[in-house]
């Protein structure tokens, strides 16, 4: 776990059952088992698990809309299951559905979240900034979903809170939508709220997070930064360095010794070909020198190096839940 600096919330050991379910003849389920993470100020804390893992049970009991089983937490510096309405109104929370009122107006709805908060942010600022003015005169029930979710992520930042939740922000948001919202999470980490975020596109945990927690089961799996994600391999506990080099040129071609005997050549299709493992700059210039001898110029090549993706993979196991 990292040491904590000034964190916005910390969880340690987290437990929640609920029921009693008539599925389970009357019996609890236990939904998170020893859950512990920390999301720091002026950080991107990113929350990853499969479909059922725990995120929204954990979000929820952190943010006081749950009652946990066991385990502490503290928001703020504050329980959540015990603090007053002071502790809300430092806290912004952006749910997947919004929650907004379908026959409200953008603008005219803002102002009277404003109207709630000591030290609202400046609405116009914001309204421009994620482009709401655009549609400032539709109601919720009518925006789409990327206007809704822009509305949403308005909605939870009015009040200037010092800790923000995110539940997949960039769901349903065109290209360039994403970006603003992007840069505007960035801004707002860099000027020092703590932003914890959870998403099922590992694009986006790549791109916006500082530090990954990985849960399944309701518990822990592993935690890092992307980067340090990205250099473990967590089903052999080795470092690794591999990218994959992707290349078309003509099908049928024999690759025997002309790379390190750790690579991986396979084609896939008839002339697409990918090779995996630890590639070496050595491994590159002597495929490109066959190429050369051999007067093959391929008609494509792309190196990528190992995602968030395969990390998450790796854990997660790839059968659908
Ligand atoms: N009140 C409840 N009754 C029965 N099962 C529940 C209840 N609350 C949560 N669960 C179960 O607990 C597990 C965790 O749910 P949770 O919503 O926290 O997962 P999640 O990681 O947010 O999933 P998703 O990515 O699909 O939103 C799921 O299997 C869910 O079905």
């Amino acid at each position: 776990m990292r040491s904590p600096d000034s964190p916005v919330l910390t969880i340690d050991g987290l437990i929640k059952d609920v029921g009693p379910l008539a599925s389970l003849d009357g019996k609890m389920l236990r939904v998170v088992s020893g859950l512990s993470m920390v999301a720091e100020r002026g950080q991107v804390t990113a929350l990853l698990g499969a479909n059922g893992a725990g995120k929204t049970t954990t979000l929820e009991c952190a943010q006081g809309l749950q009652k946990r089983t066991g385990g502490s937490i503290s928001l703020l510096g504050e329980d959540p299951d015990t603090a007053g309405a002071q502790l809300r109104s430092r806290v912004g929370v952006m749910l997947q559905d919004g929650g907004l009122p379908p026959s409200a107006r953008p603008i005219p709805l803002l102002r009277h979240i404003a109207g709630m908060y000591q030290n609202p942010m400046d609405i116009d600022a914001l309204v421009q900034r994620l482009g709401i003015d655009q549609f400032s005169r539709t109601t919720v029930r009518r925006l789409s979903g990327g206007q809704k979710q822009r509305l949403a992520l308005a909605a939870a930042l009015v009040g200037n809170p010092e800790i923000l939740f995110l539940d997949e922000p960039s769901a349903g948001l065109d290209p360039q939508s994403r970006q603003t919202v992007f840069d505007l999470i960035a801004e707002l980490r860099d000027a020092g709220m703590g932003i914890i975020l959870t998403t099922h596109l590992m694009d986006d945990a790549e791109r916006l997070a500082d530090y990954v927690y990985i849960i399944d089961g309701g518990h822990n799996v592993v935690e890092g930064t992307v980067a340090g994600l990205l250099q473990h391999d967590h089903t052999t506990d080795a470092t690794v360095t591999d990218r994959t080099l992707f290349f078309d040129a003509p099908p049928g071609l024999d690759f025997t010794g002309v790379l390190g005997g750790a690579l991986r050549v396979s084609e896939s299709r008839s002339g697409s070909y990918s090779v995996t493992g630890e590639l070496t700059p050595e491994d590159l210039a002597a495929l490109t020198a066959w190429w050369a001898e051999r007067n093959i110029m391929p008609a494509s090549l792309r190196l990528e190096a190992r995602s968030l993706e395969d990390v998450f993979l790796d854990i997660s196991g790839r059968d659908v839940r």
